[in-house]
C-alpha cells in the first residue's frame, strides 16, 4: 500500500468539526482512539508493518481526525485517570501529549518576565529517562540538554530551553500531567503508556549524573484523591511475585491447572468464599455440529501461516486477509477462519488465536452489585484475545432459569468497531461488514460447566466483544465464540460484554451505570 494512495482520500467522510477538535469529551476521544486504532490494524494487515503507525497518524493529522488541540494545563476532557496508550501518537491525538519530546509546555501569554513565557504543562517518564523509584505517589524527572546524537552525556545541562518551562512550573506552582511509560511484556518491541493524573513540582536540583556532568532533577509529587493509576500496575508487579500478597485471595487458580495462565479468585467485598460450584472446561465441546463438510486444511507445512502464506486455504476463507496480526483481531465480521485441527501448521501458527488459550493473567473477582465478575491483571490492547465461551451446546428454549446463556440470536446493539476503507486508500463503496449474524444460532450454557467467561457481567457500553471463530475439528467445522477487546482497557477494569436480548425484550434489571444504561439485558 503505497502513502501516495492514501493522500487521495477520494470519497472521505466523517471529518470532526472544528469545535470538537479543539475540545473533546469522553465519546469523542473513545471515538478518535476506536477509528485510529482500527485504521491502524488494517495498515499493518495489508502493508508494511513498520510504516503502519506514521502512514495511521499522518492520515488522521492530514484530515483532522483529532480532539483536544487547545493546550491547557491540569486534566483533559475526556481522558480519564488510569486511560492506557500503546502509541506515543495516540495520546497526541487525543490532546494528552502531542510533543516528541518527554516535556510539552503551553505559552503564557501574559508574562513580563521572558523566560516564563512558556509552562511546562505535561511530562512522559519513560525509557532512559523513566524513574527509577517506582513510586506512585512521586517520582523524580530528569531535565534536557547535554547530550549529543550517541545520547551520551558529554557536558552539563544549563537552565536553558526544555528545562525552562519545568522550572517556571516548579517556581509557579503549576500542576503538569504526568504519562508514565513501561515495556509491554507482550511484544518484543513497544511501550505501554498509562495517564498517571497531575503532579505538582515540588523540588529541583543540580546533582552529578552518570558521566560525571551535571544534570538537572526534577521532584514531581502526585495531586491527592486521583483515582490509582500507576499505583495498581505497582500491585499487580507485586501479586505476581508473590500471590499471597494479593488482598482477598480466596483460590490461587479457579481451572485447577487446565488453563495456561493462573485464573485468581478475590473478594475484597463481602464474606463470600467464591462463586458456587461447576465443572472448568477450557472450551466448547462440540458432539455433531456439522455446519458443512471440511473442504481443505491448509497445506502450509510445519510453519505459520501468515500473510504471506498466499497458499493457506484457511487464510483464504478470510477474505481481507489473515484475521490476526501482531496479535490482534484486525477486523470484525460474520466468521473468522482459523487454522483447524488438520492442518499441518505448528501450534504458534499466527492463524491460531482462541484455541491457543489464555494472554493474559485474569481474576475473577466479588463486584460491588452483580455477584461475580472477570477482570485482567494486565493492560489490554484493543483487538485482543480475551477468552472463549466455554460451556455445553443446548437447543433455544431449554435455557429457562438459566444465568449463564450466550445466544446468537438475540439482538445486540450494534456499534462500528472496523476500518473506515477510504482511510487506508481502499475503495469507499467496499464497505466493511459490521452486521454479525451467525446462520444457524449457537446457544451455549456455562451453568454446569464453563470458563472465565461465564463471570464476564454485561453492560449497555462494553469493553469487550464476541465474535464467531470457525475451524475445523475431526473433519467437521465448529464453531466458537471468541471475546475480543472492543478498546484499550487499563489493568483490573471490569471486563463486560453485551449479552443482548429475547426477542421479547430483556429480562434482567441491568446496574451497569452506564450513562447508556438501557436498564435490561437477556
Ligand atoms: C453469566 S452470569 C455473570 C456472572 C455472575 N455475576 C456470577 O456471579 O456468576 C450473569 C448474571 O450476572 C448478573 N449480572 C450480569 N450483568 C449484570 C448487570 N449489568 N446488572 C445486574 N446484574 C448483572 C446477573 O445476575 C446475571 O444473570
Amino acid at each position: 500500500m503505497s502513502d501516495r494512495l492514501i493522500e487521495l482520500y477520494p470519497f472521505f467522510q466523517g471529518g470532526m468539526n472544528e469545535k470538537d477538535q479543539e475540545t473533546g469529551n469522553s465519546e469523542l476521544v473513545s471515538s478518535v482512539m476506536m477509528r485510529f486504532d482500527a485504521v491502524r490494524r488494517r495498515l499493518s494487515q495489508i502493508g508494511d508493518m513498520h510504516r503502519e503507525v506514521v502512514t495511521a497518524l499522518r492520515t488522521f493529522k492530514t484530515l483532522k481526525l483529532y480532539t483536544n488541540t487547545k493546550k491547557r494545563v491540569g486534566s483533559v476532557p475526556g481522558v480519564d485517570v488510569g486511560d492506557i496508550f500503546f502509541i506515543r501518537g495516540e495520546m497526541a491525538l487525543v490532546g494528552l501529549h502531542a510533543a516528541t519530546v518527554d516535556m510539552e509546555f503551553i505559552g503564557v501569554e501574559d508574562s513580563g518576565d521572558r523566560e516564563d513565557k512558556q509552562i511546562a504543562v505535561s511530562i512522559i517518564s519513560s525509557g532512559k529517562n523513566a524513574d527509577k523509584t517506582e513510586d506512585p505517589d512521586s517520582l523524580i524527572f530528569t531535565g534536557f540538554g547535554g547530550t549529543d546524537k550517541y545520547h551520551d552525556q558529554p557536558s552539563d545541562q544549563k537552565l536553558e530551553r526544555l528545562n525552562i518551562p519545568l522550572e517556571a512550573a516548579f517556581r509557579k506552582k503549576s500542576i503538569v500531567r504526568v504519562i508514565r511509560g513501561m515495556k509491554d511484556e507482550k511484544r518484543t518491541h513497544g511501550n505501554v503508556y498509562i495517564y498517571d493524573g497531575t503532579y505538582m513540582i515540588t523540588n529541583m536540583w543540580q546533582e552529578e549524573g552518570q558521566n560525571g556532568f551535571i544534570v538537572f532533577k526534577f521532584q514531581l509529587v502526585r495531586e491527592p484523591d486521583q483515582k490509582p493509576a500507576f499505583g495498581i500496575w505497582k500491585s499487580v508487579k507485586n501479586w505476581k511475585n508473590d500471590l499471597s500478597t494479593r488482598p482477598g485471595l480466596i483460590l490461587q487458580d479457579l481451572s485447577n491447572g487446565a488453563e495456561n495462565l493462573e485464573v485468581c479468585v478475590v473478594n475484597e467485598v463481602d464474606k463470600e468464599n467464591g462463586p458456587s460450584l461447576f465443572t472448568y472446561v477450557t472450551s466448547l465441546h462440540h458432539e455433531v455440529i456439522n455446519i458443512r463438510p471440511m473442504v481443505d486444511p491448509c497445506a502450509c507445512g510445519r510453519r505459520s501461516c501468515g500473510p504471506k502464506s498466499g497458499s493457506c486455504a484457511c487464510v483464504q476463507r478470510n477474505e481481507g486477509g489473515i484475521p490476526y496480526v501482531d496479535g490482534v483481531l484486525v477486523t470484525r465480521g460474520p466468521t473468522v477462519f482459523e487454522c483447524g485441527g488438520s492442518c499441518p501448521c505448528y501450534v504458534k501458527c499466527k492463524n491460531k488465536m482462541i484455541q491457543t488459550g489464555l494472554k493474559f493473567h485474569l481474576e475473577v473477582f466479588k463486584t460491588m452489585d452483580s455477584g461475580w465478575g472477570l477482570r485482567s491483571w494486565d493492560p489490554i490492547r484493543a483487538g485482543s484475545f480475551i477468552c472463549e465461551y466455554a460451556g455445553e451446546i443446548i437447543a433455544k428454549g431449554d435455557d429457562e432459569e438459566d444465568d449463564y446463556i450466550f445466544d446468537t440470536s438475540r439482538v445486540y446493539n450494534s456499534f462500528k468497531w472496523n476500518y473506515e476503507p477510504e482511510l487506508v486508500g481502499e475503495d469507499a463503496m467496499n464497505k466493511v461488514f459490521e452486521n454479525i449474524s451467525v446462520s444457524s444460532s449457537l446457544v451455549i450454557s456455562a451453568k454446569k460447566a464453563g470458563n472465565v467467561a461465564r463471570f464476564m457481567n454485561h453492560s449497555c457500553s462494553p469493553n469487550v466483544f464476541w465474535q464467531p471463530i470457525s475451524r475445523e475439528e475431526n473433519g467437521l467445522w465448529c464453531l466458537y465464540i471468541g471475546f475480543f477487546a472492543m478498546k484499550h482497557i487499563p489493568p483490573l477494569t471490569e471486563l463486560r460484554y453485551d449479552y443482548g436480548k429475547s426477542r421479547g425484550g430483556g429480562k434482567k434489571m441491568c446496574l451497569c451505570r452506564s450513562k447508556k444504561c438501557c436498564g435490561s439485558f437477556g
